[in-house]
Formats: C-alpha cells, structure tokens, sequence
C-alpha cells in the first residue's frame, strides 16, 4: 500500500522532533528509515500508526489520511511491531500472536479455523511454535521480539511498521525477521539501527537527522562516506556481499 508523509511534522512539546518530511513510499517498497538516536525515527512511525498525531501536515494511507480514516481501517492494513510493546496482559504466545486477527473481525468476534491456521503459519513462520504455550512474560527478549513480529505478520497487513525489528535478536532471527519482512509482498517501513542491515534489505533508505530527512535514495547511493562521516560520524566502504550479493556496508571509525 502506498504511504505518503505530506509536510509532516510531529512532536512532543512546541518544538517539533520531526519536520518537514515529504516523502512517498510505492507499494510493495522496502524502506529502511536510519538516523543517530534521536533523530525522529520512532516519532515518524507513531505518525503512521496512530500513536502520536502530526502537528502539520498529512500521512497519506493509499488515498485516505491516515489520520481521518476509521481507527478500525487503520487498525486493519498497517501491521505494526513497535517499541515497549508487550502489552500489560499475561497472554499465552498463541494469544498474543491472535490479536493480530482482531482488527479483521472486531473485538467480540469468535475467530474461525481459518484464522487459527493463519496464526499457526505465523507462529511457525517466526520460529515460535514450540513457545506457543508459554506465557508472553516468561520469554526473553528476543523472544518476545519475535512473537510480536509474528502477531504483525498474523494480521496480513497492506503495510509493515518496524521499529527496529532487529532488537534483541541474535544474528539467525535478525536476518529472518527481515527476510520475512522483505518476502511479505508488503510495504515495509522499518527504523533500522544496523546500517549494514539496511544496506542489505532496503530498496529505500531513508535518513534522518534532527528531525528531518537528509537523504534518500538506493543503499547504494547514500551510503557515502560523506553522509555517513556527516550524519553517522562514522566512515565506511560498501562492498559486496561474495555469497548473496547484496550490498554490505563496513563501518570504521574516523
Ligand atoms: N515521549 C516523549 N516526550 C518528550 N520527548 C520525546 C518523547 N519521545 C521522544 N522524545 C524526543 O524526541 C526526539 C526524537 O526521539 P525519537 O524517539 O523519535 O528518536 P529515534 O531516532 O527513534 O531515537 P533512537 O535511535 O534513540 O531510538 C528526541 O529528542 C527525544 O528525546
């Protein structure tokens, strides 16, 4: 589904985090949004799932703003794995991964066989299924983190919201949560702290600095020494990766 941030800005006081952010996102694109700590990421992606409400400008959903559509519409097509998400309820694993559902049926429904074999692929697919009977709060980090992927992916969303998906992850799952990101056949939007992950998977980076966009443009392109000695503070070299490919990019400090 394509996303468009039309002269957003987004805050917490009368100073805004983000501002001026145009930028369109195509269907089905790969968008790694990148920048030090602090620089806005977390505060965009709220503007697109409803948790912070921009102070100027529109986030376009497809032809809709976002921000005036039914919350239940919303709710449906953006798929969203945020930061301190693990909710305040001791759900099992596979309950957890079920509310993904929810925003198809409503509250009150009684789910079908067809969602229980949605949340059982899900589940399977996130390397969760021998946890589906713990209890979220008995997991580690990294497990949680993976539930929660599955309860995004659960939801068969036209868009995916990451907010650094990655966290907690050991090596094996961050490649797999991106892997899984990227085959969903969906837009992705993802803050992503590993520039070399973003280089990897992202059709699209997306950097920000102070509350505004930078750069973007193909891994390829940004990722130059200048920006990154600018933006980063850091140097690197992009190479690429002798086994799948993809661009990698090694960092070094200045
Ligand atoms: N709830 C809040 N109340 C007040 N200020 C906030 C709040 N959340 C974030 N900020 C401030 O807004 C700015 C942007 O923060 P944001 O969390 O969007 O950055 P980020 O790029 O996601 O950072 P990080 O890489 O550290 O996760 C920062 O200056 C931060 O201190």
């Amino acid at each position: 589904m394509k996303l468009r941030f039309a002269g957003v800005a987004a805050g917490y006081t009368d100073v805004p985090a983000v501002s001026e952010v145009e930028v369109t996102i195509a269907e089905g694109e790969f968008v790694a949004l990148v920048g030090p700590n602090g620089s806005g990421k977390s505060t965009l992606l709220k503007t697109v799932y409803r948790a912070l409400k921009p102070s100027a400008g529109a986030v376009w959903l497809g032809d809709d703003d976002l921000w005036r559509a039914p919350r239940r519409d919303v709710a449906r097509a953006v798929g969203v794995l945020g930061q301190d998400q693990a909710g305040g309820f001791d759900f099992s694993v596979r309950e957890a991964v079920t509310l993904g559902r929810y925003p198809h049926h409503g509250p009150f429904a009684r789910l079908g066989p067809a969602d229980a074999a949605i949340v059982a692929e899900a589940l399977e697919r996130c390397g969760c299924g021998p946890l589906a009977d713990r209890s979220l709060a008995t997991l580690s980090g990294g497990e949680r983190q993976r539930v929660l992927f599955a309860r995004a992916l659960a939801q068969r969303p036209r868009l995916l919201v990451l907010d650094e998906p990655t966290n907690h992850l050991d090596p094996r799952h961050q490649i797999a949560v991106l892997e899984l990101a990227a085959a969903a056949g969906v837009t992705v939007l993802a803050a992503l702290h590993s520039l070399d992950l973003a280089a990897q998977y992202a059709d699209t980076v997306l950097v920000l600095a102070e509350g505004r966009v930078r750069r973007s443009g193909p891994p390829r392109d940004v990722f130059e020494p200048r920006l990154l000695g600018e933006v980063f503070g850091v140097g690197g070299s992009l190479v690429d990766d002798p086994v799948t490919g993809a661009a990698r990019l090694l960092l070094h400090a200045l």
